[in-house]
């Protein structure tokens, strides 16, 4: 039998010095995604993961990592988003292991049944995404080569947290929103600093293309459009050209839908950012050419033309992942950081 070949991507490219690193026996590069529960760090640390492949990127989740399941939560009366609820320090070991290219046992939490998994032995890829609730805390920033936070709106948190819980993890209606109350004024207090130690904030609300409208808005875009706002800080360094193209023959027609693109430099925690603002319907053709575009910057061979898990997701999903995604792959292509 044929020994499987690692797949080979473009000399010169991101996936290729990604490999190339790692196969020369350097570190894994781990990133950390935090947030609220409900604010999308799973549909963002996916996103990333789709874009750059399996074969590059493994992906950890903290809640594993809780000291209690759901049924003696229930008993306690314990909050996953204390930090001391969690095993914090078990889990910076386990990273630091991680790091060092070794393989360990992750302990595992199934939310469909509110249950935690037999642990499963996780091998280091070159890069592994780590999400959770905690995951910018102090414990793990010296591990960490770049970090993300999700920070959704409570309006739009409410909407998906409470879909999530009660379609796909089983809670009745009453106990998800006794829950969403419950954790307002514990995000703040135990989650919400973590935004101050990341190199990009995701914001995500409500759009709000409907103040733009003149008299009467034709089509205000709420139930099915988000504003996202992502905050970066800015560097010096050129990382090639990313096009969105957006044809401007559709902004006359009768059918055309409210849609916006902006950049405004800011300041935030005292320092220059640029904040990337985007809201109303993504056009479907231009993101299809951003995503390969984002491909080919990496060196991956364009999207199949057939629907892929991906593609298939709403068109704000697909948007908001490539947002969140590109200033990652941005910073790693830059010569001065890791790779
Ligand atoms: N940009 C988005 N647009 C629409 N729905 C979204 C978006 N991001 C996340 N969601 C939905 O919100 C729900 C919660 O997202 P998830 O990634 O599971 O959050 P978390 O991992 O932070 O708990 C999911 O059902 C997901 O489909
Ligand atoms: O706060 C969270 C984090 O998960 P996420 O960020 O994915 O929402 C969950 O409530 C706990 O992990 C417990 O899970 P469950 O509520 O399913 O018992």
């Amino acid at each position: 039998m044929e020994n499987a070949q690692p797949p080979r991507f473009a000399e010169g490219s991101l996936a290729h010095a990604l490999r190339d690193r790692f196969d020369r026996g350097q570190r894994p590069l781990l990133v950390g995604v935090a947030g609220d529960s409900g604010s999308g760090k799973t549909t963002y640390t996916e996103g990333i993961e789709w874009l750059l492949g399996a074969d590059l990127v493994s992906q950890i989740s903290l809640d594993g990592y809780h000291k209690e399941d759901r049924a003696t939560r229930r008993q306690s009366g314990a909050s996953p988003l204390d930090p001391n609820a969690n095993h914090l320090a078990q889990a910076a070991a386990d990273l630091a292991q991680l790091q060092q290219g070794i393989a360990v046992d992750i302990p595992r939490y199934d939310h469909r049944q509110g249950q935690f998994l037999p642990p499963r032995r996780h091998t280091p890829t070159p890069v592994i995404l780590i999400e959770g609730l905690h995951t910018l805390y102090p414990e793990f920033q010296s591990l960490l080569d770049f970090r993300i936070f999700v920070d959704s709106d409570v309006r739009v948190k409410r909407e998906w947290k409470f879909t999530r819980d009660t379609q796909e993890r089983g809670y009745a209606d009453t106990e998800a929103e006794s829950q969403i109350a419950s954790r307002a004024d514990e995000f703040e207090k135990w989650l919400a600093d973590q935004q101050y130690a990341a190199d990009v904030v995701v914001r995500i609300h409500p759009s709000t293309l409907g103040t733009l409208a003149l008299d009467g808005v034709e089509d205000d875009c709420n139930d099915t459009c988000y504003h996202i706002e992502v905050i970066v800080t800015p560097n010096q360094l050129s990382q090639g050209s990313l096009y969105f193209p957006v044809d401007l023959s559709t902004m006359t027609r009768q059918e055309a839908l409210p849609f916006m693109l902006a950049m405004i430099p800011s300041r935030f925690q005292g320092h220059g950012v640029n904040v990337l603002h985007v809201d109303g319907h993504m056009p479907l053709a231009a993101l299809d050419t951003l995503e390969n575009e984002i491909r080919q910057f990496i060196g991956k061979p364009a999207a199949p033309a057939t629907t892929t898990a991906s593609q298939a997701l709403p068109p704000t999903i697909r948007f908001a992942q490539m947002l969140v995604a590109w200033p990652f792959l941005g910073h790693l292509a830059t010569p001065t950081n890791a790779v």
